[in-house]
């Protein structure tokens, strides 16, 4: 079995693959002051749970946008699992050739979720990932990572309201159904979702045109908020919350002795 993480600055979610079956997935906090043997347990836990076994673990994927969750991370697997884990970075084929001023600087999720999204739905493509952030990525039809777009994510960005101004509460993220709002909360739902579809749509739209306009540029939503907006987005055709788990199963193909 290949045990994979993926390392967000809000969640962990990891999971287990036989062969190329994910047989199970988890999502767990991100803390950066759990210990090795403190996420060596939790995972002894989870698979406890579900009848499985860490003797089976034959390999550990870890892809991290957290570096000091890594020292952690990596001794967990060395204990645990008996095994040096394989970290998306410097010195792992990915397959993706990365158009970025500095290739060393995209988050490793993001080139994941390239990798993931190229093979299973080809190019041109945008990513659209709801994280901690949310990570707007162009992929040109040749598969190679043109870069893309940052923007606060959603549930920072309706913390930031709530934190900095007196009389605003902190709010559920469900849609009010309307525009003109007649109380704070659904004012305040209202302006974070519809205008967050807003966001998306445009970036998306200008990058498909960045793209070079091609009739069939796919659009894949993955991370915790996709389902939120992509239910009323125009852009968006599909959700795939699986796709960090994927790309990280593919890399680990590609890169095993
Ligand atoms: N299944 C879910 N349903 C609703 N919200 C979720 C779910 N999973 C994660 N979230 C929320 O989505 C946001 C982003 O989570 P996640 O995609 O795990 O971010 P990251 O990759 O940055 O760790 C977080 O605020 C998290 O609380
Ligand atoms: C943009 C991100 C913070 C998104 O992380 P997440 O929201 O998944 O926690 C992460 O991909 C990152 O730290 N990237 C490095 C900068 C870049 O990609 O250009
Ligand atoms: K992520």
């Amino acid at each position: 079995m290949l045990l994979a993480f993926d390392v967000g600055n809000t969640n962990i979610v990891l999971g287990v693959y036989k062969g190329e079956t994910l047989l199970n997935s988890w999502r767990m906090a991100t803390d950066k002051s759990k210990t090795a043997d403190e996420y060596g347990m939790l995972v002894n836990q989870l698979f406890q749970y579900d009848g499985l076994d860490l003797n089976d673990v034959e390999d550990v994927i870890i892809s991290s946008v957290v570096p000091p969750l890594m020292y952690s991370l990596q001794h967990m697997a060395f204990k645990y699992f008996k095994k040096e884990a394989m970290v998306v970075g410097p010195g792992i084929k990915t397959g993706v050739n990365i158009k970025y001023d500095n290739p060393k600087q995209v988050g490793a999720d993001r080139i994941v979720n390239a990798v993931a999204a190229f093979e299973k739905y080809g190019g041109p493509l945008v990513i659209v990932d709801f994280g901690t952030a949310t990570t707007f990525c162009a992929i040109s039809d040749k598969g190679e990572y043109m870069g893309g777009t940052i923007s606060p994510g959603i549930k920072i960005s309706s913390e930031a309201l709530f934190q900095n101004a007196a009389k605003l509460p902190r709010v559920e993220l469900i849609k009010p159904g309307h525009v003109i709002c007649k109380n704070t909360v659904s004012s305040m739902q209202s302006g974070i979702i519809y205008g967050y579809i807003g966001l998306v749509d445009y970036i998306v739209k200008r990058m498909k045109q960045e793209l070079g306009n091609h009739p069939n540029t796919k659009v894949i939503a993955t991370g915790g908020l996709a389902n939120l907006i992509a239910s009323e987005s125009e852009t968006i055709d599909e959700v795939n919350g699986l796709l960090t788990l994927e790309g990280l199963r593919i890399i680990y193909e590609r890169n095993k002795a």
